[in-house]
């Protein structure tokens, strides 16, 4: 049995696919905070950092139980880091930015025992979304506000959110939230997860 340190129901749909018996147990870090006091890191960095914050204040009181944190960033192509959607007003004028460009989105996993980490990795696909029409931006989020309130890009890949891309590059995994393939790797190498 491992934690997930989040309330992520995408993160849990995914261990609870692969089968992982896991406890999920909120992080509740201040990401707002941390974002603002990284001002200028680099998404690679910075959602490495939020995921070890998150799985290293779960750890804290976890004793010898792995706990499993993790945190997805957008970067758009100038840099703009984006965050989840506060608003159906938000989520429209975030498609529009990532209409007819590539993003990119980070997919940090961190692991943390006894209030340390140890063990970490980082991912990240790339997203070509085609063209959006504002009336097309209109009728998806009359299907998909507030369901993507909860998705950092306004996408669910695994549901309409595919009808905004021309391309994908990288895992879909890395898209729904977290390196999977590779945790598991470790879960299986440190005995948590059958071989
Ligand atoms: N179902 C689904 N969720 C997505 C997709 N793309 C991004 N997300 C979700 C996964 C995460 O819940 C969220 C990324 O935001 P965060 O990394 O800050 O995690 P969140 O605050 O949701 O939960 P946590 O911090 O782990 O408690 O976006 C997608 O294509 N499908």
């Amino acid at each position: 049995m491992i934690i997930l340190a989040s309330q992520s129901a995408s993160r849990r749909a995914m261990l609870d696919a692969a089968g992982v018996a896991y406890e999920a147990v909120p992080a509740r870090v201040d990401e707002a905070g941390v974002k603002a006091a990284m001002a200028g890191a680099s998404p690679r960095d910075l959602s490495d950092a939020l995921a070890e914050m998150k799985a290293v204040k779960v750890s804290a009181n976890a004793g010898p139980v792995p706990v499993l944190g993790s945190d997805s960033i957008v970067a758009l192509a100038d840099g703009t880091l984006l965050d989840k959607p506060e608003s159906r007003e938000e989520a429209a004028e975030h498609l529009a930015r990532m209409s007819g460009g590539s993003h990119e989105l980070w997919s940090a996993a961190v692991i943390a025992e006894h209030g340390r980490p140890v063990w970490r990795h980082v991912e990240r696909a790339k997203l070509h979304v085609r063209p959006l029409s504002p009336a097309f931006i209109d009728s998806y989020l009359d299907q998909e506000w507030p369901a993507i309130s909860g998705c950092v890009g306004c996408f669910r890949i695994e549901g309409p959110g595919v009808q905004l891309f021309s391309r994908i590059e990288g895992s879909h995994f890395t898209i729904l939230g977290m390196p999977l393939l590779l945790v598991l790797g470790y879960l299986r190498e440190r005995g948590w997860m059958s071989a």
